[in-house]
Parts: structure tokens; sequence; C-alpha cells
């Protein structure tokens, strides 16, 4: 065997177990390994897109002449689809091409665990991805102000639909004296969620962040909710550049303009994401179901399996509701995000008949126009 080739299953057994892969800090495991066999017999890299810009992204990689972890720059071209849904995106692991003309670039994206896609905010029927392939979705909400608990339940409706695990984190805790109060009633409307009270400034909670962030994590939030204040507290660099609020009026302003994978020294990796401002919903509607787990309870329990919970006979929602067990804020905003989902999901559904229509008739028209033998 030269010293180029790749060990293979028939290598005899080394006494001493090998050194674990330099990106397995980053999440790269066996059957991500697996995914990149075909890959790497094309003599391809696997890497992670640490940062995306327009046109090109930053892989880290490693370094095939040094054996350690690089950052390079990849061209995304090749890769770019019109389904905005599957385009690469920070996090996700890539298949990088170093010889490839006339720059390097990505010639593939490895197949998803976890994906954080909101609803494009141009095309209405499309989906955008935040960020690919995290363990954890630290959802960032500032107690500087009172929460809004609508958008505390949009946001856990978009980190559940992810896969991953929503962890809500209140931040900027040195600025209130009821935090406790403020975390008790977020966690009324976060059903089997763990909601952190933390402070970049004091150091408080952030301990237990540190301990429970493992693996690769995503923040979402509003903008100045403290999410790159809390990146560069857990990574433990300045990386992102924080802007200071001006006053105690203005909102925190857009700083975060792209979103950056940061590895953590623990192992593991925060991507802090841009400051959302409206997040649409966008996929099957399973991360509704999830951030209302309680509401499914209660409707479990309908007489009706089918219940519309509008006139039915014993319905236990309208119970629920007439009891007050059920707040009729939050059936109202169960409700909302249902709308809301059925009509993307319906938007999305013609844009896929759409475009079957137009391939076909693309079909069509090949077959016809081709010569008679
Ligand atoms: N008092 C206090 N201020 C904080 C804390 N964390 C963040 N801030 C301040 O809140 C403001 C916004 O913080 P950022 O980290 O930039 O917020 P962001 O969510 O990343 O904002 P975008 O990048 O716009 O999405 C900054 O002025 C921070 O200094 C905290 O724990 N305590
Ligand atoms: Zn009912």
């Amino acid at each position: 065997m030269t010293a180029t080739q790749v060990p293979t299953r028939t290598t005899p057994a080394s006494p001493t177990p090998p050194a674990a892969h330099p990106l397995a800090g980053l999440g790269w495991t066996d059957d991500r390994a697996a995914a990149f066999t075909r890959h790497a017999a094309a003599g391809l890299l696997p890497g992670r897109i640490v940062r995306m810009d327009r046109g090109s992204c930053e892989v880290l990689l490693v370094d095939p002449g040094t054996g350690e972890p690089a950052v390079r720059r990849a061209a995304t071209r090749p890769v770019m689809t019109a389904d905005t849904a599957h385009n690469p995106c920070t996090g996700d692991w890539v298949a990088y091409d170093p010889g490839a003309r006339p720059a390097p670039a990505l010639a593939a994206v490895l197949p998803r665990t976890t994906a954080i896609i909101r609803k494009g905010a141009h095309k209405r029927s499309e989906g955008q991805v935040l960020a690919a392939n995290v363990d954890t979705v630290l959802i960032a909400v500032s107690l500087a102000a009172e929460p809004d608990p609508g958008r505390v339940e949009r946001l856990l409706a978009l980190a559940w639909e992810s896969g991953a695990e929503p962890l809500i984190v209140l931040t900027k805790s040195d600025l209130v004296h009821d935090g406790d109060f403020v975390r008790a009633d977020v966690e009324a409307i976060a059903p089997g969620v763990t909601v952190l009270t933390v402070s970049a400034e004091t150091g408080e909670g952030m301990a237990e962040l540190r301990a429970r962030a493992t693996g690769s994590c995503a923040l979402i939030g509003q903008s100045g909710a403290g999410k790159s204040t809390l990146t560069n507290a857990l990574t433990g660099t300045a990386a992102m550049t924080v802007q200071q609020v001006r006053s105690v009026d203005e909102k925190g302003r857009h700083t975060t303009t792209v979103r950056e994978l940061v590895p953590l020294p623990a192992g593991g990796a925060v991507i802090d994401t841009p400051g959302l401002r409206g997040v649409g919903l966008f996929g099957g509607g399973e991360g509704i179901g999830q951030a209302f787990a309680d509401i499914s309870a209660i409707a479990a329990d309908c007489h009706y399996a089918d219940c519309s919970h509008r006139t039915e006979p014993r319905c236990a929602v309208r119970a629920a509701l007439a009891d007050g067990t059920l707040p009729e804020r939050r059936w109202e905003s169960f409700l909302k995000l249902q709308r809301e989902n059925d009509w993307i999901a319906a938007r999305t559904d013609a844009r896929l008949r759409a475009e079957r229509a137009r391939h076909r008739k693309q079909l069509t028209k090949s077959t016809r126009s081709r010569p008679k033998p």
C-alpha cells in the first residue's frame, strides 16, 4: 500500500484505537463517513460549511497536506438548485472538490439530519434554510422586554419542525428582577422544553447553558435578543460583531448579516443566525403539533375522533377553553399557525404541481423533437 492509499477494512486491527477524526468534534460521524464513501473515491474532501456568502462559502475541512483542520473557500454554483430549501447552508456537510475549475467548489451536499427552514421572504411558497445538522435549537428571548408568547410559540414550532431539540434561553437577566416569574410564564407555553435564564453580562446561567449546548447548536431569535453575545460567551471569542444598542427604545439593530458556525472549545459548534423579524413557518406542520403537545393531548379526549372543536358535543377542547385549562390566547395562537401552515402547504403543492407539469411538457417536447429512426 502506498502512503496516499486510504486504509481499508482489510487492514489488520491496530492494537491502539485509531485517533478520532479531526472533524469528529464538529459532528463527523460514521454515518456521515459512510454517506461520503463514493465522494472520497472521487477524490473529494468532506467538510462542513461554516459561512455562506453570495456565490461561495467557507468550508472547514482537514487539509490533506498537513492533516490539520483548515478553512477553504468553495464556489456553491454546482450544487445550487431551483429548490431553495435544498441549497447549501451553514452547518451542511459537503463534498469539497479541490480540483474544480476555475476554482475549488462544492460537488455535493450530504443528506441532512435536521434543518431549520423558514418560509422564504420573497417567493412566499419557498423555504429558506437557516441552519443544517443542528442538534439543539437555542431560542434566544430577551428579558429586557416582556416576551411575546405568540412569537415564542412560533419560534418553538419552527425549532421542533427542524427535527432538533429546542431550548429556550431567556437572555439579559441582569436587566430584570422578575426573571423567575417570566420563566414560569414561558415554561407554561413550552411543554417539554427546558427554559434557562442567563446573562452574558454577569455570567448567570451560563454554566448550565454550556452544559446543555453540546453538539451542534443554532441560535435563533429576534434581532437584539443577544444571540451574538451568547455565541461569543459560549465560544470564548469575539468572532461575532456585537453592535451597541444606542437607546432603550431603539430596537436591536441588524448586526448579524451572515450565518456563521463557530466551533466550541469543548467540542460541538454554535451557529449564529441573523435576527428574525417575522418568521413564517414552512414544513409539514409536525412542529406545530409538538409545540402545542398539550392541545393534542386535550383533543385526544374529544368524543369524536375527527372533532373540529366547533359545534360537536362532548368536545374536550371547548370544555378546556370553558374551564380555563386551555387559555383562549394559546388556542387562537395554535389556530393561527395552523391556518398559516395549511396555506403554505397548499401553495407549495401548487408550485410542485406546476413544476411537474412544466417538466412533463418539456419531456413531451423533447420526445417529439427526437428524430425518428
Ligand atoms: N445587559 C445585558 N445586555 C446584553 C446581554 N446580552 C446582550 N446584550 C446587549 O444586547 C444588545 C444586542 O445583542 P446582540 O448579541 O448583538 O444581539 P443579536 O441577537 O445577535 O442581534 P442581531 O445580530 O441583530 O440578530 C447588545 O447591545 C448587547 O450588548 C446581557 O446578558 N446583558
Ligand atoms: Zn373537540
